[in-house]
């Protein structure tokens, strides 16, 4: 059996699944959160009959399993992962009876170095480290998270899964920022886009869904989480995502800005006193629908704009146009749309952002079909009419699931 745990660290937390995948199942899961901040809290859940993800791959299945939980000051990333060990010897199953043949890893920014999932080395490690200036509210907490993790699996090989690889088939034209060329290289400015893992897995699990080789499919991936991009994605190639340098371009998203004239900065800087630090913590934790309508969670913001609240309102529109923006600009660069996916948190289980997203669009072939819009059944869905030109799909992502599959795939290569 191929059993491979797969790690996602943040600053803060690392969630954490161990998976059987010759089999796409989960065996157990959980998170390890407020690390370092005092009081800390472990969950962990063993699934009883592992979530099949053939028969459902809603996340809500795990909730449905056993939980294990602790409240303990949680010092560092090294003492999680001994939290982590503890729920696995006290709540199971035992690492000993599902030994893992190797640890996967989400690393956020791979920069142009990184196109392939890696097997974690020292100098990968320096590298991963040096990429942190493109990346520095993610990429230092991925390596802490890839330290203390060796610490505790120290006999298998460590796998490096970069949420940019995907999109490193993107051409120049479409990564290359209109600035000073040499200022540019010298600090290695341009796109590289993320959330790689989930388009890669998407678009695929899109032409599946299709019944269609995916090389002669053209879809446009609508990742809609806490982050949100799109990626316009052709023959299984990222061609174009809406992601830049860092997760800020693009999309509005729970608290971040997307676009933005870059003046903008310029002028806050100027007449608003907000140094770089200012403007970072502004455009990344205290814009999107929650600088404009007062909440990060989109749930929370549906019931806002249910309850008349002009603001929320107003941020829902700005949501949904953006990503109407995107779906043009996407279709015309890709020629020809089959399919438009939607994926994450958001796009999974809001009928009204599909809706309020694909409004007016029957004029371009894209007609939604009410009724199978609003179904909440699991798994992969058409929910587009019969008429619709173009397939629109719901297409759960499980950026777990691909992070062990490459990480099987590199280890017994
Ligand atoms: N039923 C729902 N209706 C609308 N939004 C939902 C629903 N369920 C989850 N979401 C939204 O999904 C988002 C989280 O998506 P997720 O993909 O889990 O994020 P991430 O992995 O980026 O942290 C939140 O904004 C949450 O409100
Ligand atoms: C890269 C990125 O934006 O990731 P997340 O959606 O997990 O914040
Ligand atoms: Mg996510």
């Amino acid at each position: 059996m191929g059993i491979v745990l797969v790690v996602n660290s943040g600053s803060s937390s690392f969630k954490y699944q161990l998976i059987d995948v010759d089999a796409s199942r989960t065996l157990a899961s959980g998170l390890v959160e407020r690390i370092g901040q005092g009081e800390g809290r472990a969950v962990h859940k063993a699934s009883p009959e592992a979530s099949d993800r053939s028969e459902a791959s809603d996340r809500s299945e795990a909730s449905e399993a056993s939980e294990w939980v602790r409240e303990l000051p949680i010092p560092d990333h090294t003492v999680g992962f001994g939290v982590m060990l503890e729920a696995f010897r006290e709540h199971g199953p035992s690492l000993d009876d599902l030994p893992p043949i190797a640890v996967g890893h989400r690393v956020v920014q791979g920069g142009a170095r990184f196109f392939e999932p890696t097997v974690i080395t020292n100098l990968v490690k320096i590298n991963i480290d040096e990429l942190s200036a493109l990346a520095p509210l993610h990429n230092p907490a991925n390596l802490e998270g890839i330290v203390a993790a060796q610490r505790a699996f120290p006999d298998v090989p460590h796998v490096a899964v970069f949420d940019t690889a995907f999109h490193q088939t993107m051409p120049p034209a479409a990564y290359t920022y209109a600035i000073d060329r040499e200022l540019a290289a010298k600090h290695r400015v341009r796109r590289y886009g993320f959330h790689g893992t989930s388009h890669r897995f998407v678009s695929r699990a899109t032409a599946e869904f299709l019944g269609r080789p995916v090389e002669e499919v053209r879809t446009i991936v609508l990742h809609l989480g806490n982050g949100a991009s799109v990626c316009a994605v052709s023959g299984g190639r990222s061609v174009e995502t809406s992601m830049g340098m860092t997760p800020l371009e693009g999309l509005v998203m729970g608290t971040r800005s997307g676009d933005i004239d870059p003046a903008v900065l310029l002028h806050l800087q100027r007449r608003a006193g907000l140094d770089a630090d200012g403007l970072d913590d502004l455009l990344n934790k205290r814009s999107g629908v929650l600088g404009l309508g007062g909440h990060a969670d989109m749930r929370d913001l549906e019931q806002a704009v249910d309850d008349g609240d002009p603001h929320a309102t107003l941020a829902f529109e700005v949501y949904t146009h953006r990503i109407r923006s995107y779906i043009g600009a996407y279709a015309v660069q890709l020629g020809r749309v089959d399919a438009i996916a939607f994926t994450a948190g958001v796009g999974e289980n809001s009928a009204r952002v599909r809706e309020w997203a694909l409004a007016g669009l029957e004029g371009f072939g894209v007609v939604l079909d009410p009724e199978r819009n609003a179904s909440r059944s699991r798994g992969a869905r058409r929910i587009s009419s019969d008429a619709s030109k173009v397939e629109v799909l719901v297409v759960p992502t499980d950026e777990e699931l691909e992070i062990a599959r490459q990480t099987q795939a590199v280890v017994t290569a």
